[in-house]
């Protein structure tokens, strides 16, 4: 974390100011809530607060959106410098980009992701540099270390070092979960541009119409609601590394324009005269087979055989041998000390089952599978006992057309399932699946974590 910050939530809804304070508490200085958004200038005059989070909608069953753009104007004509992130649920995103427009710094769709909340309400610390939440500052350690000695992951490290020295482009391909995003950190790290900046995109969530304005950036007055000029993703980059994460997701028409940017080496900014020139060192994720995007058409292959100079597979996290078990010792004394339970351990019946269950989460789902297991734990061992009746549940059941009588809670039984079979249709893919469900990837990922798929 950077600095401590107070942070301000608005919310109508007492589950979600409680679901708030409770996600944040522990990264912040102060989670400050309030029901009532006519008291919110009150609160912000007499209060010092870092970054306000604020509902789109207060009226009960309103879905306007109206009254969030009303209270955001009036935060920013009062406090023209501060980072407020709306949340919105799913349908408004069109409104959140309205929002941004007017000058919200980002927004998180509801339901959220606990890990996008916490990172979207940190980078506000940094808020004034880059116009959104996914610039990261340069940092001189990394966040996450890169656990694991199994064979194929000394593969990767060796790779990465090795690419590091170099300003090739970077295509990292893995299952959800696997690591990309670390690796990605470990690459800039490592590089000569350590002390620039990392910057990071995922393109699975930006809406089509935010593409150009937030990579490209935009000038003052070049659309209603610019308000001043930003620079976006790509320029503040510069001399840094870009991550784009979830590229293979990208829409043909923005393939074009991303192509035609990485070869001029130059953005043009929505109103701006002319190019400026851009340095980066491009490092790119995806989850899907390009390959077989690239021989369907779905994806260009010029951009393709730009992105991809070195390629890094990233190994499925049930391949990696013991490395499950020095991962889970690893987060066991991460979750441990974080909720004050230190000398919990972990059964070695439990690790036998766990060194070889599939994780089809992969890391992901082990950080999160471990951080229950020590919250459920007595005063003993950490316990995995839903892990174990999770997954010892049937992966699919196409013939069966009702739920067992016994299944204790139905609807938590019908919605795992149809996740599971969605994540089966399409492969794994958490994008694709998220789309056809109608949740934001975000959701997905609760949902995800919630059932352990
Ligand atoms: N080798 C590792 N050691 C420690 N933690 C790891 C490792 N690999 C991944 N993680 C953790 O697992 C989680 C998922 O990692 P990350 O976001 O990098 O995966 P990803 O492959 O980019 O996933 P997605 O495709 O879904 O975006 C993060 O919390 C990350 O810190």
């Amino acid at each position: 974390m950077s600095k401590p910050m107070r942070v301000l939530v608005v919310d109508d809804n007492q589950d979600i100011l409680i679901a708030c304070r409770l996600c944040l508490k522990p990264y912040v200085a102060d989670v400050m809530t309030l029901a009532n958004p006519t008291e919110l200038l009150g609160v912000l005059k007499v209060n010092q607060v870092d970054v306000v989070l604020l509902d789109m909608n207060f009226t009960r069953d309103a879905s306007s959106g109206e009254e969030g753009i009303f209270y955001l104007k009036q935060i920013l004509a009062a406090h023209p410098k501060m980072p407020v992130v709306m949340m919105t649920a799913y349908a408004d995103v069109n409104l959140a980009v309205k929002a941004m427009h007017l000058g919200a710094k980002d927004f998180i769709a509801k339901p959220w992701d606990n890990q996008h909340l916490i990172d979207a309400v940190l980078l506000m610390s940094d808020s004034t540099a880059v116009p959104t939440n996914a610039a990261k500052a340069p940092a001189h350690e990394l966040s996450t270390p890169l656990i694991g000695d199994s064979a194929p992951m000394q593969a990767v490290k060796q790779l990465i070092e090795k690419v590091a020295q170099s300003d090739a482009n970077v295509l990292i391909l893995g299952e959800s979960g696997t690591g990309k995003e670390v690796v990605a950190q470990h690459i800039h790290q490592l590089s000569s541009r350590r002390d620039k900046r990392f910057v990071g995109v995922d393109m699975g969530t930006l809406p089509d119409n935010l593409f150009e304005s937030e990579l490209f950036g935009y000038k003052k007055g070049s659309f209603t609601g610019a308000m001043q000029d930003s620079p976006g993703r790509m320029a503040a980059a510069d001399k840094g590394t870009l991550f784009l994460d979830e590229l293979g997701n990208l829409p043909l028409p923005q393939q074009g324009k991303l192509l035609s940017a990485l070869q001029n080496r130059a953005v043009t900014a929505i109103g701006a005269q002319g190019p400026v020139a851009i340095d980066i060192r491009l490092i790119s994720a995806t989850n899907e087979n390009l390959y077989h995007q690239v021989a369907t058409g779905a994806f260009r292959q010029d951009l393709f055989y730009r992105i991809n100079t070195v390629e890094i597979q990233l190994p499925p996290l049930r391949e990696r041998g013991n490395d499950i078990n020095v991962l889970l010792d690893w987060y066991a004394q991460r979750y441990t000390a974080r909720y004050g339970r230190t000398g919990l351990k972990i059964k070695d019946s439990d690790r036998n089952w766990l060194g070889n269950y599939r994780w089809p989460g992969n890391v992901r789902e082990l950080a999160h599978s471990v951080e229950r297991a020590v919250v459920l734990a007595d005063s003993t061992y950490l316990d995995f006992t839903q892990l174990a009746q999770q997954s010892a549940m049937p992966a699919t059941e196409p013939h069966s057309k009702e739920a067992p009588s016994d299944t204790p809670f139905l609807l938590d039984y019908v919605e795992r399932k149809t996740i599971q079979q969605a994540l089966q249709f399409y492969q794994g893919n958490v994008s694709h699946a998220a789309k056809a469900l109608g949740l934001t990837r975000g959701a997905m990922y609760r949902r995800m974590e919630k059932y352990n798929l």
